[in-house]
């Protein structure tokens, strides 16, 4: 008989340890944290009290430290640090891993300085592996607390995609399949920034009418953006587009929403991120996006307000008197 596939999760902060939880109930599971006390806690007691609290994990994910083990052992590898930490992460296992392995990232920001994507950054790292994403509307804390949700599965070929569906879904978590790879990671960047906005609207005690235009005018600009760039439009009414944009805005576990809503408290950045002690990835993606936009010739006015937000050019009040003055065009202009 043959073995049961194992998956290997990289990273084991809220969400990793939470999709690792998912994949344990299918499958055997190993979680690589970074912090050995991290990695025996998960192994002894069970948990992961820093990023999921008292929840308890299934027996059958064991945690290492060891991150070359980690690697031998994958038959699925899935890379769940923040995006500026996947390069140093995978430069650590290059050549460990079997031929062709296939790999799923988590994370939803772009590389600094490069302006690559996550699964760009893991094909470079390691090459002629089949890469794409697990994205949608999932607040980890939501899942980890066996909450009914979504997400996609996004590959180019969707074989690897149907074979990689049932390793993560469960009774409570559909996991659909999506070739549009582009347009699925870029969904999951952008509405960082849209919920840095919407965190900024909510401390500022805004409307529910302005809460719904930024919702929707951000989806337009995640949406010209992605079209611009070669994505297909369509993808972006999907769960990886306005799915986890209305949960990532919506939501008050958000750490993006949780940035903004302080910052418009009068906090400084580095304040609202001491506050956090998570990552909040529209941070630093908000300065990258906006060269892309440039690149591209593509309008992004929320993008552009959270940007100079978080690099203090302006106070949140300032950006949303700043949106008041953005022309309204034809709304059904994309690109
Ligand atoms: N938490 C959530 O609800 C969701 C998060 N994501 C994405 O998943 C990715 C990971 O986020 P979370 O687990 O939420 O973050 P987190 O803030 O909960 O944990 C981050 C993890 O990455 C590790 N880490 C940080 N810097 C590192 C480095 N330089 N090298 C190695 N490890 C490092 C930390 O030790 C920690 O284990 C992010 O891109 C996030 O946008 C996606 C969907 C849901
Ligand atoms: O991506 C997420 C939900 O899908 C999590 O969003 P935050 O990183 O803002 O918490």
């Amino acid at each position: 008989m043959a073995r049961p596939v194992r998956v290997v999760v990289l990273g084991s902060g809220s969400w990793g340890t939470t999709v690792a939880g998912l994949a344990a109930h299918n499958t055997p599971t190993l979680l690589w944290a970074r912090n050995p006390d991290t990695a025996a806690e998960i192994n002894e007691q069970r948990r992961n009290s820093r990023y999921l609290g008292d929840r308890e994990l299934p027996e059958g994910l064991r945690a290492t430290s060891d991150i070359v083990e980690a690697a031998h052992e994958a038959d699925v590898l899935v890379v769940g640090v923040p995006s500026h930490a996947v390069r140093a992460t995978l430069e650590q296992i290059a050549d460990r891993l079997r031929a062709w392995v296939p790999i799923l990232s988590l994370a939803k920001g772009l590389e600094p300085g490069t302006r690559l994507r996550p699964t760009q950054v893991v094909s470079e790292c390691l090459p002629g592996h089949p890469v794409g994403l697990l994205s949608g509307p999932n607040i980890a804390g939501e899942i980890a607390d066996g909450m009914a949700a979504a997400a996609v599965v996004a590959i180019q070929d969707d074989s690897v995609a149907t074979a990689l569906q049932p390793l993560f879904a469960s009774k409570v978590f559909r996991v659909y399949r999506n070739t549009d790879v582009l347009g699925c990671e870029l969904g999951g960047v952008l509405k960082n920034i849209v919920a840095i906005a919407a965190g900024m609207a909510e401390g500022l005690g805004v409307g529910d009418n302005t809460r719904a235009m930024v919702l929707t005018r951000g989806l337009a600009e995640m949406t010209r953006l992605g079209e611009a760039m070669g994505a297909d439009p369509r993808t972006f009414a999907g769960l990886t587009g306005i799915g986890d944009l209305i949960a990532t805005c919506t939501s008050p576990a958000s750490r993006n929403r949780r940035v903004g809503e302080a910052l418009a408290r009068g906090l400084t950045l580095d304040e609202a991120l001491a506050e956090l002690g998570q990552v909040a990835e529209g941070v630093k993606t908000a300065p990258t996006v906006m060269e892309l936009a440039r690149e591209y010739d593509v309008e992004m006015p929320i993008a552009a307000e959270v940007e100079a937000v978080v690099a203090g050019r302006r106070t949140p009040a300032e950006a949303y008197r700043g949106l008041r003055k953005v022309a309204a065009g034809h709304e059904q202009d994309i690109v």
